[in-house]
């Protein structure tokens, strides 16, 4: 669906924010992007959605450059972004107005959202607060139903129990041809929501695998002292959270945090383990 090929990006002021960066995302999945402060995470996403241009290399989405801005294509991605400003007028004039540019928008689905977060159409944006903005961008990002909805860090802002609501509706709207990306640095609000990593360091993909890939090779836990075979990277002294090559051990649910550290600490050796297909036993 959308693959990025050799990608390159700076700003004027900010040399190489990606370098040869080579993705592809497929329907049916939900991303995870992860990435320190500043290593080109929402410089990313705006790339896939077409309001930034690669400086060399390519994005494509189903083999057409996303750059061309053709509208057979931009029908068929939407971003939620990090800031946005919306207009001062009411839920149901914004969704009159927006809902046009996307052929699958289903007008129920947007209005049972809505519901879902307690807003009612005849509001007015600009009097709601961040959280509640926030909610009216997800309806609306979810009911458009593209193929590809990128989100930058879109649980930022929202209350506890909104952070699970959004779990829930987020689960339900996947299906076999969608696929999101989700950039945050809130990795317990997509926990049980995501089924693939991908995480950027020092402009460049270092890691990019699904889940259960993961689960396979990787084991989550407090490992005793006597069981420090295949450890990768630990959060304490022994006994501390770790993330172990998996070999024999039981399957495990993943840790991302802990993946997340253990991968900026040891991206080749985790990298190197992903690539064995017996359980890490080699390593
Ligand atoms: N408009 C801009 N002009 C110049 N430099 C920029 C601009 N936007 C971002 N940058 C720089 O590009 C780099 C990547 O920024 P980006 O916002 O993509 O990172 P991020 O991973 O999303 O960060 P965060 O996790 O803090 O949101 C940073 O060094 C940032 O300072």
């Amino acid at each position: 669906m959308l693959t990025t090929n050799k990608l390159y990006f700076n700003y004027p002021t900010s040399p190489s924010v990606l370098k040869s960066i080579n993705l592809e995302l497929k329907p049916g999945n939900i991303y995870g992007l992860f990435g320190k402060n500043g290593e080109g995470k929402s410089t990313l996403i705006k790339i896939m959605s077409g309001l930034l241009f690669p400086k060399s290399g390519n994005c494509t989405f189903n083999g057409r450059s996303i750059q061309q801005r053709e509208p057979e294509t931009l029908q068929d991605i939407f971003l939620i972004p990090e800031e946005f400003e919306l207009p001062s007028i009411s839920i149901k004039a914004f969704e009159h107005i927006n809902s046009v540019f996307y052929p699958n928008f289903s007008k129920e689905q947007f209005y049972n959202l809505l519901e879902e977060f307690h807003l009612k159409p005849q509001q007015i944006i600009s009097n709601l607060s961040f959280g509640q903005k926030k909610k009216v961008l997800i309806a609306f990002g979810i009911a458009v139903n593209t193929q590809l909805l990128l989100m930058d860090e879109p649980t930022n802002g929202l209350d506890i129990p909104s952070k699970s609501q959004f779990r829930k509706v987020m689960a339900a709207s996947v299906d076999s041809g969608k696929c999101i990306v989700i950039s945050t640095h809130q990795v317990r609000d997509l926990h049980s929501l995501i089924n693939h990593v991908i995480i950027l360091d020092n402009a460049q993909l270092i890691f990019d695998e699904s889940l259960d890939q993961v689960t396979k090779m990787l084991w989550f836990g407090r490992a005793s002292s006597t069981e420090q075979t295949g450890l990768i990277y630990s959060e304490g002294a022994f006994g501390g959270r770790s993330v172990h090559a998996r070999m024999d051990k039981e399957e495990t649910e993943v840790d991302l945090e802990l993946l997340f550290n253990g991968v900026l600490n040891e991206p080749a050796r985790i990298n190197q383990i992903m690539q064995n297909n017996d359980h890490g036993t080699r390593v």
